[in-house]
């Protein structure tokens, strides 16, 4: 049985990064960069009004003095002249500062009247203008390859000129629940039925991390059938059976994968919960099994799915996994002699430093501690026991 630590390892030396492409913006959210993005323009490109009112010399606009508008400058088309003393030029949010001013005036603090204003408040120092590149300058670099592309990162490729940006393909990522007791949710169960439900949580998760979920449905304990949904599958980049995997009667997930010609490279964990995790290539298709109890299959996805992904769209598989050190709020039993990873609260102190607080009960079966799970507790193989207090380390999945 590999550790958890070699299982990840095998995983990473043979999960290659996929062929990065060309993608419009529109089409690129969720996707990671494979090319940096580099400023194309500085942003702003001129020193602009922050507010709409009159440009003018801060050192001439006292309280009760009078100007005279010699222009506009709306959004768009600046005020090709220069500004002197005794003139304001009116001006809107976002136009360009005409040479000469150093200062903009808001309308609520100005009278118009004609080709005049008057100055009705002071105008302490100048302000309301923003210097050309306080976002950016050309060149700047924005975006380091590895990226996730969400809102930031998209709105800022925009405005830094570019229409396309080159990213990894999102790995298309198919999940076969399987087990003849499984109905979808809103089903009448008949006695000894229960509802499919992990697989709503690994789309969501599939599709955080940069992925493409696709639905394999609920394949029944029957060989053949499993076999029909490999098949169905073909083109998709990692398979991912659920359940059927440990060492009862009807756990026929790693016999149908073998018949359709898996090269298998690991068949089991030493882990906890986890155990039945197994791993192999079906031609160009990586298959990661993950046990059918769902908080298993939750906390493996975590372990060793979100790294699979990291390593296919080009960053290392180990960074998807992020640590921190945290504090125990109360005492912990011996783990056994399986690594162990406990679902558990996390909360941070007034001086910074996080706490946890492991779910009362870790069944493999138990949903219901997920919905407070920020981090999952680490306990080495064999620790001892550990006291109220102790530091351990954390996985954080939130
Ligand atoms: N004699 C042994 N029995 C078991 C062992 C073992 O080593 N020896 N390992 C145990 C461990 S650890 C786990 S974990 C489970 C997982 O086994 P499988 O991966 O074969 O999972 P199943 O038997 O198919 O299902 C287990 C459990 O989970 C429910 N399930 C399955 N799929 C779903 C789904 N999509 N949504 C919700 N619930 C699901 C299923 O109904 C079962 O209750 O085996 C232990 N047994
Ligand atoms: O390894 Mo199983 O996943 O403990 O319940």
């Amino acid at each position: 049985m590999r550790t958890r630590i070699e299982a990840l390892a095998a995983i990473i030396d043979i999960a290659a990064p996929m062929a990065p492409e060309a993608v419009s913006l529109g089409a690129a959210h969720g996707r990671v960069l494979a090319v940096p993005i580099h400023a194309r323009i500085t942003q702003p490109p001129a020193a602009v009004s922050a507010m709409d009112g009159y440009a003018v010399r801060q050192c001439d606009a006292n309280l009760g003095n009078s100007l005279r508008v010699i222009g506009e400058a709306p959004a768009g088309r600046p005020f090709t002249g220069a500004l002197g003393l005794g003139e304001a030029v009116r001006i809107f949010t976002g136009s360009v500062v005409p040479r000469g001013a150093d200062h903009v005036v808001i309308q609520e603090d100005t009278m118009r009247d004609g080709d005049q204003i008057t100055v009705t408040a002071s105008q302490p120092e100048p302000s309301n203008i923003r210097a050309a590149g306080i976002d950016f300058r050309e060149g700047d670099l924005l975006l380091p390859a590895g990226r996730l592309l969400g809102a930031a990162e998209l709105a800022i490729a925009a405005a830094a000129n570019h229409a396309e940006v080159r990213a990894y393909p999102r790995p298309r990522i198919a999940v076969m629940a399987n087990g003849d007791e499984l109905r979808p949710p809103g089903s009448a169960l008949a006695e000894g039925e229960i509802i499919c439900s992990t697989p709503f949580a690994l789309e969501a998760l599939i599709t955080s991390w940069g992925g493409e979920f696709v639905d394999l449905g609920i394949a029944p304990d029957d060989p053949a059938a499993i076999r029909a949904r490999i098949q169905a599958a073909d083109g998709v980049d990692v398979i991912i059976p659920l359940g059927g995997a440990s060492v009862g009667d009807h756990d026929h997930m790693q016999a149908a994968f073998a018949e359709e010609g898996l090269e298998p490279v690991f068949s089991k964990v030493k882990l906890k919960p986890g155990k039945p995790t197994w791993f192999g290539k079906l031609h160009n298709t990586y298959v990661l099994g993950l046990p059918g109890n769902p908080a298993s299959a939750l906390v493996c996805a975590q372990l060793f799915l979100k790294p699979l992904i990291w390593q296919l769209t080009g960053r290392a598989g180990n960074d998807a996994l992020v640590w921190r050190r945290a504090r125990l709020t109360g005492p912990l039993e011996p783990p056994g002699s399986r690594e162990t990873f406990l679902r558990g609260a996390a909360e941070t102190e007034k001086d910074g430093r996080l706490t946890c607080t492991p779910a009362i009960n870790q069944d493999s079966s138990l949903l219901r501690p997920f919905l407070t799970a920020d981090l999952l507790i680490h306990r080495p193989a064999n620790a001892p026991a550990a006291p109220e207090g102790s530091i351990v380390d954390c996985l954080m999945i939130r």
